[in-house]
Protein backbone atom coordinates (compact mmCIF):
# COMPACT_ATOMS: atom_id res chain seq x y z
CA UNK A 1 0.00 0.00 0.00
CA UNK A 2 1.66 3.37 -1.07
CA UNK A 3 1.63 6.36 1.31
CA UNK A 4 2.96 9.72 1.58
CA UNK A 5 3.57 11.75 4.77
CA UNK A 6 3.12 15.29 5.04
CA UNK A 7 3.07 17.81 7.54
CA UNK A 8 1.23 21.39 8.37
CA UNK A 9 3.02 23.45 11.05
CA UNK A 10 4.31 20.07 12.36
CA UNK A 11 0.50 17.97 12.58
CA UNK A 12 1.86 15.38 10.09
CA UNK A 13 -0.54 13.06 8.60
CA UNK A 14 0.26 9.55 6.83
CA UNK A 15 -1.55 10.23 3.74
CA UNK A 16 -3.01 7.10 1.74
CA UNK A 17 -4.08 7.44 -1.69
CA UNK A 18 -7.44 5.13 -2.19
CA UNK A 19 -9.27 6.72 -5.14
CA UNK A 20 -11.50 3.68 -5.30
CA UNK A 21 -12.16 3.17 -1.53
CA UNK A 22 -10.99 -0.10 -1.82
CA UNK A 23 -8.42 -0.07 1.45
CA UNK A 24 -9.89 -2.12 4.56
CA UNK A 25 -9.16 0.96 6.60
CA UNK A 26 -9.39 -0.47 10.59
CA UNK A 27 -9.03 1.26 13.62
CA UNK A 28 -6.52 -0.95 14.82
CA UNK A 29 -4.72 -0.34 10.83
CA UNK A 30 -4.84 2.95 11.64
CA UNK A 31 -3.24 3.06 15.06
CA UNK A 32 -0.86 0.70 13.86
CA UNK A 33 0.32 3.50 10.71
CA UNK A 34 0.30 6.14 12.97
CA UNK A 35 2.64 4.52 15.71
CA UNK A 36 5.60 6.33 15.70
CA UNK A 37 8.05 3.38 16.55
CA UNK A 38 6.11 0.62 15.04
CA UNK A 39 4.96 2.22 12.43
CA UNK A 40 5.18 4.98 9.96
CA UNK A 41 4.28 7.53 12.48
CA UNK A 42 1.44 10.51 12.55
CA UNK A 43 -1.00 12.63 14.55
CA UNK A 44 -3.77 11.05 12.03
CA UNK A 45 -4.06 9.52 8.48
CA UNK A 46 -5.98 11.06 5.54
CA UNK A 47 -7.06 8.35 3.19
CA UNK A 48 -7.73 10.14 -0.39
CA UNK A 49 -10.75 8.54 -1.83
CA UNK A 50 -13.64 9.93 -4.81
CA UNK A 51 -16.34 11.64 -2.89
CA UNK A 52 -18.66 9.15 -5.27
CA UNK A 53 -16.57 5.83 -3.51
CA UNK A 54 -17.14 6.85 -0.15
CA UNK A 55 -20.63 6.62 1.55
CA UNK A 56 -20.05 9.14 3.88
CA UNK A 57 -19.02 11.35 0.82
CA UNK A 58 -21.55 10.60 -1.99
CA UNK A 59 -23.43 13.73 -1.59
CA UNK A 60 -21.04 15.88 -1.67
CA UNK A 61 -20.12 14.48 -5.34
CA UNK A 62 -21.17 16.86 -7.30
CA UNK A 63 -19.49 19.45 -5.38
CA UNK A 64 -15.80 18.02 -4.54
CA UNK A 65 -14.67 15.44 -6.78
CA UNK A 66 -12.35 14.46 -3.23
CA UNK A 67 -13.13 13.30 0.03
CA UNK A 68 -10.73 13.91 2.81
CA UNK A 69 -11.11 10.70 4.63
CA UNK A 70 -9.23 11.86 7.87
CA UNK A 71 -9.08 9.48 11.06
CA UNK A 72 -7.04 10.15 14.50
CA UNK A 73 -4.00 8.26 15.66
CA UNK A 74 -5.92 6.53 17.71
CA UNK A 75 -8.12 5.03 14.82
CA UNK A 76 -11.27 7.52 16.02
CA UNK A 77 -12.99 9.51 13.26
CA UNK A 78 -12.87 13.62 13.48
CA UNK A 79 -15.64 15.72 11.65
CA UNK A 80 -12.92 17.92 10.15
CA UNK A 81 -9.03 18.50 10.39
CA UNK A 82 -8.14 21.90 9.58
CA UNK A 83 -4.32 21.41 9.08
CA UNK A 84 -4.87 17.97 7.15
CA UNK A 85 -6.89 20.09 4.52
CA UNK A 86 -4.01 21.95 3.28
CA UNK A 87 -1.78 18.98 3.61
CA UNK A 88 -4.50 17.10 1.53
CA UNK A 89 -5.06 19.59 -1.52
CA UNK A 90 -1.45 19.85 -1.71
CA UNK A 91 -1.20 16.09 -2.26
CA UNK A 92 -3.45 16.47 -4.83
CA UNK A 93 -1.84 19.23 -6.61
CA UNK A 94 1.34 17.55 -6.40
CA UNK A 95 0.06 14.11 -7.91
CA UNK A 96 -1.93 15.99 -10.68
CA UNK A 97 -5.18 14.79 -8.86
CA UNK A 98 -6.96 18.24 -9.21
CA UNK A 99 -6.24 21.79 -10.17
CA UNK A 100 -8.10 24.65 -8.18
CA UNK A 101 -10.86 26.07 -9.88
CA UNK A 102 -11.83 30.19 -10.35
CA UNK A 103 -13.03 29.88 -6.58
CA UNK A 104 -10.32 27.19 -5.27
CA UNK A 105 -10.40 23.64 -4.87
CA UNK A 106 -12.74 21.69 -3.05
CA UNK A 107 -12.76 18.95 -0.74
CA UNK A 108 -15.67 17.14 0.85
CA UNK A 109 -15.10 16.43 4.94
CA UNK A 110 -17.52 15.19 7.20
CA UNK A 111 -17.93 19.04 8.64
CA UNK A 112 -18.65 19.98 5.10
CA UNK A 113 -17.25 21.33 1.83
CA UNK A 114 -14.08 23.20 2.50
CA UNK A 115 -12.49 25.20 -0.57
CA UNK A 116 -8.56 25.60 -0.36
CA UNK A 117 -6.71 28.85 -2.32
CA UNK A 118 -3.47 28.17 -3.23
CA UNK A 119 -0.14 29.82 -3.65
CA UNK A 120 3.20 28.39 -3.49
CA UNK A 121 4.29 28.71 0.05
CA UNK A 122 1.09 28.49 2.35
CA UNK A 123 -2.47 27.95 1.73
CA UNK A 124 -5.49 29.12 2.84
CA UNK A 125 -8.73 27.53 3.02
CA UNK A 126 -12.59 28.47 3.56
CA UNK A 127 -13.61 26.94 7.10
CA UNK A 128 -16.92 26.41 8.85
CA UNK A 129 -17.83 29.25 10.48
CA UNK A 130 -17.25 28.45 14.53
CA UNK A 131 -19.85 29.01 16.97
CA UNK A 132 -18.88 29.40 20.35
CA UNK A 133 -21.97 28.78 22.56
CA UNK A 134 -21.13 27.55 25.79
CA UNK A 135 -18.98 27.87 28.90
CA UNK A 136 -16.71 25.31 30.52
CA UNK A 137 -13.96 24.47 32.38
CA UNK A 138 -11.06 22.10 31.85
CA UNK A 139 -8.96 20.68 34.06
CA UNK A 140 -4.92 19.77 34.64
CA UNK A 141 -4.07 17.96 38.09
CA UNK A 142 -5.52 20.43 40.61
CA UNK A 143 -5.45 23.53 38.13
CA UNK A 144 -8.94 24.24 36.82
CA UNK A 145 -8.86 26.92 33.59
CA UNK A 146 -12.30 28.56 32.52
CA UNK A 147 -12.72 27.59 29.11
CA UNK A 148 -15.33 28.71 25.91
CA UNK A 149 -16.87 25.54 24.00
CA UNK A 150 -16.32 26.15 19.83
CA UNK A 151 -17.54 23.97 16.91
CA UNK A 152 -15.71 23.90 14.00
CA UNK A 153 -17.58 21.44 12.84
CA UNK A 154 -16.09 19.20 15.52
CA UNK A 155 -15.70 20.31 19.08
CA UNK A 156 -13.03 22.62 20.70
CA UNK A 157 -12.96 23.67 24.20
CA UNK A 158 -10.50 27.19 24.56
CA UNK A 159 -9.19 28.16 27.58
CA UNK A 160 -7.37 31.24 28.35
CA UNK A 161 -4.47 31.03 30.97
CA UNK A 162 -4.44 33.86 33.60
CA UNK A 163 -3.14 33.90 37.02
CA UNK A 164 0.57 33.66 35.93
CA UNK A 165 -0.05 30.04 34.98
CA UNK A 166 1.69 30.04 31.33
CA UNK A 167 1.95 27.30 28.83
CA UNK A 168 5.18 26.21 29.23
CA UNK A 169 4.15 24.77 32.47
CA UNK A 170 0.81 22.63 31.61
CA UNK A 171 1.15 18.71 31.85
CA UNK A 172 -0.69 17.45 28.64
CA UNK A 173 1.12 14.39 28.37
CA UNK A 174 -3.01 13.21 29.41
CA UNK A 175 -6.30 14.29 28.59
CA UNK A 176 -7.36 17.49 30.17
CA UNK A 177 -10.66 17.18 32.54
CA UNK A 178 -13.72 17.95 30.57
CA UNK A 179 -17.79 17.87 30.98
CA UNK A 180 -19.22 15.22 29.08
CA UNK A 181 -22.31 16.93 29.62
CA UNK A 182 -21.11 19.64 27.02
CA UNK A 183 -18.94 17.28 24.96
CA UNK A 184 -20.41 13.99 24.96
CA UNK A 185 -18.01 13.07 21.58
CA UNK A 186 -14.91 14.35 23.31
CA UNK A 187 -13.72 17.70 22.71
CA UNK A 188 -10.29 19.15 21.64
CA UNK A 189 -8.69 21.33 24.52
CA UNK A 190 -6.63 24.57 23.51
CA UNK A 191 -4.81 26.52 26.05
CA UNK A 192 -3.92 30.44 25.51
CA UNK A 193 -1.58 32.76 25.97
CA UNK A 194 -1.34 36.58 25.15
CA UNK A 195 1.63 37.56 22.99
CA UNK A 196 3.34 40.15 21.38
CA UNK A 197 1.69 42.77 19.22
CA UNK A 198 2.79 41.12 15.23
CA UNK A 199 2.37 43.80 12.41
CA UNK A 200 -0.44 42.86 9.57
CA UNK A 201 -2.72 41.20 12.15
CA UNK A 202 -5.58 42.47 14.84
CA UNK A 203 -4.25 40.25 17.33
CA UNK A 204 -1.29 37.40 18.16
CA UNK A 205 -1.94 34.74 20.56
CA UNK A 206 0.23 31.62 21.54
CA UNK A 207 -1.49 28.02 21.84
CA UNK A 208 -0.98 24.82 23.36
CA UNK A 209 -3.27 21.44 22.05
CA UNK A 210 -4.51 18.49 23.33
CA UNK A 211 -6.67 16.89 20.71
CA UNK A 212 -8.75 14.20 20.71
CA UNK A 213 -7.78 11.13 19.54
CA UNK A 214 -4.44 12.13 19.13
CA UNK A 215 -2.79 14.10 22.35
CA UNK A 216 -0.81 16.49 22.62
CA UNK A 217 0.08 17.43 18.98
CA UNK A 218 2.41 20.62 17.36
CA UNK A 219 -0.53 21.74 15.64
CA UNK A 220 -3.88 21.50 15.29
CA UNK A 221 -5.91 24.25 12.30
CA UNK A 222 -9.69 23.39 13.88
CA UNK A 223 -7.95 24.31 17.69
CA UNK A 224 -6.32 27.51 15.64
CA UNK A 225 -9.26 28.80 14.51
CA UNK A 226 -11.57 28.19 17.28
CA UNK A 227 -8.78 30.05 19.08
CA UNK A 228 -8.87 32.72 16.68
CA UNK A 229 -12.88 33.19 16.85
CA UNK A 230 -12.16 33.82 20.48
CA UNK A 231 -9.36 36.15 20.24
CA UNK A 232 -11.34 38.33 17.79
CA UNK A 233 -14.15 38.48 20.58
CA UNK A 234 -12.51 39.38 23.10
CA UNK A 235 -10.93 41.86 21.02
CA UNK A 236 -14.11 43.06 20.44
CA UNK A 237 -13.78 43.07 16.53
CA UNK A 238 -16.40 40.80 14.62
CA UNK A 239 -13.29 41.01 11.26
CA UNK A 240 -9.89 40.63 11.90
CA UNK A 241 -7.04 38.16 11.86
CA UNK A 242 -5.40 36.71 13.99
CA UNK A 243 -1.65 35.27 14.51
CA UNK A 244 -1.98 32.28 16.24
CA UNK A 245 1.65 30.58 16.87
CA UNK A 246 1.57 26.81 17.92
CA UNK A 247 4.42 24.70 19.17
CA UNK A 248 4.38 23.72 15.28
CA UNK A 249 4.62 27.20 13.69
CA UNK A 250 2.13 30.03 13.22
CA UNK A 251 -1.12 30.16 11.50
CA UNK A 252 -3.52 32.67 10.20
CA UNK A 253 -7.30 33.16 10.94
CA UNK A 254 -8.75 35.42 9.37
CA UNK A 255 -12.85 36.57 9.52
CA UNK A 256 -12.71 38.70 6.82
CA UNK A 257 -15.95 41.16 5.41
CA UNK A 258 -18.13 38.92 3.45
CA UNK A 259 -18.69 37.08 6.40
CA UNK A 260 -15.33 34.16 5.74
CA UNK A 261 -14.02 32.23 7.92
CA UNK A 262 -10.36 31.75 6.19
CA UNK A 263 -7.07 29.40 7.95
CA UNK A 264 -4.03 29.90 6.26
CA UNK A 265 -0.88 28.11 6.59
CA UNK A 266 2.22 26.13 4.96
CA UNK A 267 1.23 22.56 3.88
CA UNK A 268 4.69 20.23 3.21
CA UNK A 269 4.84 16.52 1.61
CA UNK A 270 7.87 14.85 3.02
CA UNK A 271 8.24 11.15 1.63
CA UNK A 272 6.52 8.58 -0.28
CA UNK A 273 6.90 5.15 0.64
CA UNK A 274 5.38 1.82 0.41
CA UNK A 275 4.22 -0.05 3.61
CA UNK A 276 5.09 -3.61 3.84
N1 LIG B 1 -5.35 18.32 13.82
C1 LIG B 1 -6.66 18.63 13.29
C2 LIG B 1 -7.76 18.51 14.28
C3 LIG B 1 -8.16 17.12 14.40
C4 LIG B 1 -9.31 17.08 15.32
C5 LIG B 1 -9.46 15.71 15.91
N2 LIG B 1 -8.45 15.46 16.89
C6 LIG B 1 -10.83 15.57 16.51
O1 LIG B 1 -11.07 14.54 17.11
O2 LIG B 1 -11.66 16.50 16.34
C7 LIG B 1 -6.72 20.01 12.69
O3 LIG B 1 -5.69 20.45 12.17
O4 LIG B 1 -7.82 20.61 12.69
Amino acid sequence: MRFTKGHGTGNDFVILPDPDGELELTAERVAALCDRHRGIGGDGVLRVVRSAKHPEAAGQAGEAEWFMDYWNSDGSFAEMCGNGVRVFVRYLMSNDLATPGPAGLPVATRAGIMVAQVNDGSIRVRMTTPRVYAGSTATIGALTVPGVAVDCGNPHLVCNLHDGVRLAVLDLTRPPGHDPAVFPGGVNVEFVEPAEPVDGVDGHVRMRVHERGSGETLSCGTGALAVGAVALRDAGLTTGSIAVDLPGGRLIVTHDDDGVWWLEGPAVLVATGEVL
